[in-house]
């Protein structure tokens, strides 16, 4: 079956939105205008309505707003805020996306409120923030923590496959930690529903794969779930290595650079100092043709049979 990318502007809003509610602002908000809110969540939702949840401090801020920790009033529960400052029709397929989604080894969405321009994700805290943080200053994990990640970004990825989810931007700052030190997958602003025919590119550019930068020779297909396979391998071998993996240390790469990088360069591996199922594990992810890659059923063996 032909594969569709549900366009984002095309998409109608699929969550249904009713009226503002709700017109108090939020403890913290430097902004005095009023924080109308509308719940699009689940009826399970423990959030309703947003103005119960007051502001604590930044977690982080993201391209396309900021990310709170936020305490409720009467419960004392904490959650992730999201504030999503951008145009609701693109980013409504990321709270439909996130509607859908309920998996352990994905970051939970309670609700999701829409406040005129912005769009509101009360989220499960990671408390122990991103992967990217863990990764700072060239820090290196070793083979069982990385076999572990895996295993649990592999669960995340074969989940949403199963509901025709592409993530699209599988990526440290996109994989968060919770208290357990469980890995799990968030951010979903670049996913699509496949359906069949169309694709769009988004994401974050170092981290994606051969056939999404050099379209004209991979053409369109089921690439997104192995877009995501590659993505991972990259983030493996990162965890290993305690940097980027595929251009020089120091510096932004320019496009060229990276095009070059990504799709010419001979195969990165691992040094000969990681086990085999590791090595083996990094190939099968990074295999340039897109159609030999590693699917994720196959790399739920054997490096991550020995996670922790
Ligand atoms: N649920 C959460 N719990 C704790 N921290 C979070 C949570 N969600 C996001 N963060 C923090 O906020 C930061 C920003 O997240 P956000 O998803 O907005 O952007 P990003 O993924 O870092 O960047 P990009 O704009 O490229 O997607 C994350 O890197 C993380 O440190």
């Amino acid at each position: 079956m032909p594969l569709v990318r549900e366009r984002r502007h095309q998409e109608p809003l699929t969550l249904s939105i009713p009226p503002p509610l709700y017109n108090r602002t939020i403890t913290g908000d430097p902004s005095p205008a009023s924080f109308s809110s509308s719940s699009t969540s689940p009826d399970s939702s423990p959030v309703e309505p947003l103005n119960d949840l007051e502001k604590l401090t930044v977690l982080g801020q993201g391209s396309g707003g900021t990310v709170y920790k936020t305490r409720h009033r009467k419960t004392k529960t904490l959650y992730a805020l999201k504030v999503l400052r951008s145009n609701l029709n693109i980013i409504t397929l990321e709270a439909d996306i996130l509607k859908r989604i309920e998996s352990s080894f994905i970051v939970k969405c309670y609700a999701v409120f829409v406040n005129s321009s912005d769009l509101c994700f009360v989220m499960e805290l990671m408390e122990k923030g991103s992967l990217h943080d863990a990764l700072l200053g060239g820090h290196v994990f070793s083979e069982l923590m990385i076999s572990s990640l895996a295993y649990r970004v592999l669960q995340g990825l074969r989940y949403l496959q199963e509901m025709r989810i592409v993530h699209g931007d599988i990526k440290p700052s996109n994989l968060l930690i919770n208290e357990k030190g469980e890995v799990k997958i968030a951010d979903f602003g670049a996913s699509r529903i496949i359906a069949g025919g169309d694709y769009v590119s988004n994401g974050t550019c170092v981290y994606m794969n051969p056939e999404r930068l050099d379209q004209e020779k991979w053409g369109f297909g089921e690439v997104g779930f192995a877009g995501d396979v590659w993505s991972s391998g990259v983030v493996v071998l990162e965890c290993y290595l305690g940097k980027y993996p595929l251009t020089k240390v120091g510096g932004k790469p320019d496009w060229a650079a990276l095009i070059c990088a990504i799709c010419c360069n001979e195969k990165v591996e691992i040094p000969v100092s990681g086990s085999p199922e590791i090595g083996g594990f990094v190939d099968r992810c990074l295999e340039t043709d897109w159609r030999k890659r590693g699917t994720v059923e196959e790399l739920l063996h054997p490096f991550v049979k020995n996670r922790l």
